[in-house]
C-alpha cells in the first residue's frame, strides 16, 4: 500500500480521499468510452492507474477479437498487464508519434489542468502525453474540480538530491512529503524517489511548474497543462465527452 509519511509520522492512504460508491462504475464507464477512439493500426500509450486498468482490460479484449494495435506503456505495471492481456507492445523510441494517448488523472480543473502521478508514473506518463498526436484523459466524477491542490502534487526526484530538494520546497512553502511503501522510500520505474507538495491555493500553475523544475535534482513534476485533447467524465452511468480546443 502506498502512503505518506508526514512529518508528524502519521500516514493516509492516497485514495481514500474521495469515498464514493458509484466511482469504480463512472472508471468504467468512461475507459468503455474511451476504447472507441483506437482504431485499426494505431499505435496507443497506455496510462497507469485503477482508471487505466480498466481500458486496458478493455483493450485486451478488442484485441482477442482481432483488432490490430501496438501499446507504449507508462510503466512496468501497465507493461505487465498488457503483456497478460496479449497486447502487443513496442518501445517508445521504436516509434515516430503515438497516434492515442490514454490516461486517468487524480485531479483535473475546469481550464483542464492536471495533477498526476498518484500511481508513481507521472515521468514516463508526461513523456507519453508529450510525444503523442492526441490525448484522450479518463476520469470518474470525483476527479473534477474547480482549482487544483486538494491532491498533492507529486514530484519525481533523484535520491541524492532529494534533502536538498526538500528545503528548497519548505522555503517555498510547499510543505513536501516523502512518499513511502511498506516503511521504505518508494522507488519509480526509474528507481528514483517522490515527494507529494502541497499547491492548493497557487494561483499561476505555468509559473509554479516552471519553478519546481528550475530546483536541480527535480526531474519531473506531475502538474500536467494543456495537455487534454478529450475529456471523458464517468458521472452517474452515463459519460460526459468534451472535446478541449488547445490553440
Ligand atoms: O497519474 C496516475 C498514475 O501515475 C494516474 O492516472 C492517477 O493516479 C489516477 O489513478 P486512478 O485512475 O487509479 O485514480
Amino acid at each position: 500500500m502506498i502512503s505518506y509519511e508526514c512529518s508528524q509520522f502519521n500516514t493516509f492512504n492516497a485514495k481514500e480521499r474521495y469515498p464514493m460508491p458509484n466511482t469504480e462504475k463512472e472508471k468504467q464507464l468512461a475507459a468503455e468510452a474511451s476504447v472507441k477512439f483506437v482504431k485499426d493500426g494505431m499505435v496507443v500509450g497506455l496510462g497507469t492507474g485503477s482508471t487505466a486498468e480498466f481500458m486496458i482490460r478493455q483493450l485486451g479484449e478488442k484485441v482477442a477479437n482481432g483488432l490490430s494495435m501496438t501499446g507504449v506503456p507508462s510503466s512496468e505495471r501497465t507493461a505487465n498487464l498488457a503483456q497478460e492481456l496479449g497486447i502487443p507492445l513496442t518501445p517508445l523510441d521504436k516509434v515516430d508519434k503515438l497516434d492515442l494517448y490514454i490516461d486517468g488523472a487524480d485531479e483535473i480543473d475546469a481550464q483542464f489542468n492536471m495533477i498526476k502521478g498518484g500511481g508513481g508514473a507521472l515521468l514516463r506518463e508526461k513523456i507519453l502525453a508529450y510525444n503523442s498526436k492526441f490525448n484522450v484523459i479518463i476520469v470518474d466524477s470525483s476527479k473534477k474540480v474547480e482549482s487544483l491542490g486538494k491532491f498533492r502534487l507529486p514530484l519525481e526526484v533523484i535520491p541524492l538530491a532529494h534533502k536538498k530538494v526538500v528545503d528548497q520546497l519548505i522555503q517555498l512553502g510547499l510543505n513536501p512529503i516523502l512518499r513511502k511503501l511498506d516503511n521504505s522510500e518508494y522507488r519509480t520505474d526509474e528507481n528514483n524517489f517522490i515527494l507529494d507538495i502541497n499547491i492548493s491555493g497557487q494561483k499561476n500553475l505555468k509559473d509554479l511548474n516552471t519553478r519546481l523544475l528550475e530546483i536541480p535534482g527535480v526531474v519531473e513534476t506531475g502538474l500536467f497543462l494543456d495537455y487534454v485533447n478529450v475529456l471523458i467524465l464517468g458521472r452517474a452511468g452515463d459519460v460526459e465527452v468534451t472535446h478541449v480546443n488547445r490553440n
